[in-house]
């Protein structure tokens, strides 16, 4: 049997119930991006509005680890009239990711390139989102196939950009900065994340990474630094249980899309 190629016209169609759609990026791996992404989900459900997360991260799909919805795989629906995402404990955060097309957490995603691209189109065009105030885009690391794919297909408000306080990363974000500009995409704003360690005891705040270039970055590119998140161990440890919907802090109480 032929598969359907998906059109954008097709993936324009699957978003026409989308009211915004975002798109969260980094320059380097592992700087917390994901974690980004959830939060700013978390923030606007709290709100009251409907909100979906689309885990388009084939490097490292982490979105459902940090909602504990890893397990729920079985529980997509797939229909005639496309695939319903599963929805978080909490605040019923509808949340689709590339891990759970795959059979087991520990397998690797080794698809590059095409690969990539054909997949996520494949996604992008048969995932229902029913109707959605937001949809927050987890995207790779870097300006690679996916990011690509989403600002092609995707009519996005924007992306936001997450960095931490080192020279590598600020580089990357900058190339992702210059890279959006060609795409004739928005920067919604900057999150510069892992900023700093607040002890508990003393109030004592201490620059773990070094320099910031975040607040250079925002004001060279004219962009808003939305947020300076610390490193902060009760994340961490909500994140690993699968309880982000827990956190209590809100880092986009002024951030207003
Ligand atoms: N502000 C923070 N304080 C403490 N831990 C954090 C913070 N931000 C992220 N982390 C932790 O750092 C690790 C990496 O975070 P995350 O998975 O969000 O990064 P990422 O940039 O999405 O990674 P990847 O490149 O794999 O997509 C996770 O264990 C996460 O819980």
């Amino acid at each position: 049997m032929q598969e359907k190629i998906v059109t954008g016209k097709d993936i324009a169609e699957r978003m026409k119930n989308v009211k915004h759609k975002i798109a969260v990026t980094s320059g380097k791996g592992g700087v917390g991006k994901s974690t980004v992404a959830a939060l700013l989900a978390v923030h606007y459900a709290r709100k009251g509005y409907k909100v979906g997360i689309f885990d388009a991260d084939f490097l490292g799909p982490s979105i459902p680890k940090l909602f504990g919805v890893e397990d729920k795989a079985k529980e997509l629906i797939i229909r005639e009239s496309g695939v319903s995402p599963v929805y978080s404990e909490k605040y019923g955060i509808k949340i689709l990711s590339i891990q759970f097309m795959l059979p087991s957490k520990e397998s690797p995603v080794i698809w590059r390139g095409l690969a990539i691209n054909t997949a996520l189109r494949s996604f992008l065009g048969s995932v229902d989102w029913e109707e959605l105030d937001y949809l927050i885009f987890d995207t790779p690391p870097g300006t690679g196939d996916a990011i690509l794919t989403v600002m092609d297909f995707v009519d996005l408000d924007g992306l936001i950009m997450v960095t931490i306080p080192q020279e590598l990363s600020a580089q990357i974000v900058e190339k992702a900065i210059n890279m959006a500009k060609k795409m004739d995409t928005d920067v919604l704003g900057i999150v510069e994340n892992m900023s700093y360690f607040e002890c508990t005891k003393c109030g004592e705040r201490y620059y773990l990474f070094g320099k910031s270039r975040a607040v250079e970055l925002a004001r060279k590119y004219d962009i808003d630094l939305i947020a300076e998140i610390p490193y902060d161990m009760e994340l961490l440890d909500l994140a690993e249980r699968g309880r982000i919907e827990d956190y209590e802090v809100d880092y986009f109480e002024y951030f207003y899309i």
